[in-house]
């Protein structure tokens, strides 16, 4: 059985393939998977040097289909998207830049299969130029840390976005040298010229199992950016965001169409929770959410522990991969490989956000005064809350 996959197979879709009957099958993915404007969602007919590539450098490659209804007023607004997820390549004990630079060689193969499968915006990993070394809380893994101006990967990233007009997300360790060499955990947002429209830096650090990503930075500064590109308004929440529904919120307040999750989480704290997030966040708030998590098992050259009474380990765990797109309507594709590298391919009709926000109307009925009413009350150090009690008690 292949290390790292679902019982042997690379995602639950292969294993219900298998064993559910065809007939049953299609119903039991309506349930699961949701229907995108009364169908089952789609998949694109990728071209045969594209497959040919994925085939040769050995990764994983789907795709899925998102259509809207026709409107009269607009025409179609569909977007070809990337997500790529990707294991490390060299042992953590390996020279940091023979590390850094066999990752990049490796993710460069992915970025070029994209370009040609004609991807417009691309997204890759959490930290994806570095092992997830924040469980060790060593700080000699702060190395690998760079700026999203001028750094290494992010000028890789560029290079990429030139080669194929693409949009690419490139989520960072960040040293911000104009600010003390502060350290962060940061998504660059690179135009399809090459250009850096901008960055965001991740909102919510975990404090959980051996996520010890605070000892290495804090709460990011940037708020809830969205980026306008020429191929839509889009936004990056990174990875343990997922978790804040007021995170994704703002986020679709300020406009967002398409919100990346790039992330890093293992199957042992979070898998069962992964294929609802973002669907949920999708769902609460009108919009597409692409999330993509790393792949892999990454084991590092010190024990460590996390105060959780486990006995000394080595590594995190499996990173599960995983990757999906979920819609606006509740629907969502396929899975990336729980055990592989791996290219997901994804059009998307962004003329389902207004479609789905005329239907179910969520962003009239939020009652957001009432809200911004509880909180300003909630944070407040004389805040009661607000419980009856059962006189009969
Ligand atoms: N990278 C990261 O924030 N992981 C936290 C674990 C999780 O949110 O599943």
């Amino acid at each position: 059985m292949a290390e790292g996959s679902l019982a042997g197979f690379a995602s639950l879709e292969e294993l219900l393939e298998e064993y559910v009957p065809a007939d049953k099958l299609q119903q039991a993915k309506r349930v699961i998977y949701g229907l995108n404007v009364g169908e089952p969602v789609g998949e694109l007919q990728l071209d045969a040097g594209v497959q040919e590539r994925a085939k040769v450098m050995d990764f994983d490659l789907r795709s899925a289909l998102f259509r809207a209804a026709p409107e009269q007023m607009r025409p179609p607004r569909v977007v070809r998207i990337g997500l790529i997820q990707n294991k490390i390549v060299l042992p953590t004990t390996a020279p940091f830049a023979a590390q850094a630079k066999a990752i990049r060689d490796r993710v460069g193969q992915m970025l070029d299969t994209a370009g040609q499968a004609g991807v417009k915006v691309v997204c890759l990993q959490e930290a994806w130029h570095m092992p997830f070394a924040f469980c060790t809380r060593e700080k000699v893994w702060c190395e690998f840390a760079e700026s999203a101006e001028t750094g290494e990967s992010v000028a890789f990233c560029q290079a990429a976005a030139r080669r194929w007009s693409m949009v690419v997300v490139c989520p960072i360790l960040e040293r911000d040298c104009a600010h003390n060499d502060t350290v962060w955990n940061t998504a660059v947002v690179i135009g399809h010229n090459g250009n850096i429209i901008g960055k965001h830096r991740k909102n919510h650090i975990p404090r959980v199992g051996d996520f010890n990503e605070s000892t290495y930075y804090m709460e990011g500064n940037t708020g809830h950016p969205v980026f306008e590109t020429a191929f839509g308004k889009i936004a990056v929440n990174i990875c343990y965001g997922r978790h804040h529904p007021m995170n994704w919120q703002a986020f679709g307040m300020n406009g967002a169409e398409l919100v990346f999750n790039p992330a890093a989480t293992v199957g042992d704290l979070s898998e069962p929770l992964w294929p609802v997030e973002a669907r949920n966040a999708a769902i609460a708030n009108s919009y597409f959410v692409a999330g993509i998590n790393r792949v892999g098992t990454e084991s590092f050259p010190r024990e460590f522990t996390s105060g959780d009474g486990k006995p000394a380990h080595k590594d995190f765990g499996h990173f599960y991969g995983s990757s999906y797109v979920a819609a606006p309507d509740g629907s969502r594709g396929p899975s990336l490989a729980r055990h592989r590298d791996g290219l997901m391919v994804a059009d998307l009709d962004l003329n389902l956000c207004r479609q789905t926000k005329d239907k179910w109307g969520f962003q009239m009925t939020a009652r957001y005064d009432m809200y911004a009413d509880f909180f300003a009350k909630f944070v407040k150090p004389d805040f009661k809350p607000q419980v009856i009690r059962d006189p009969a008690l």
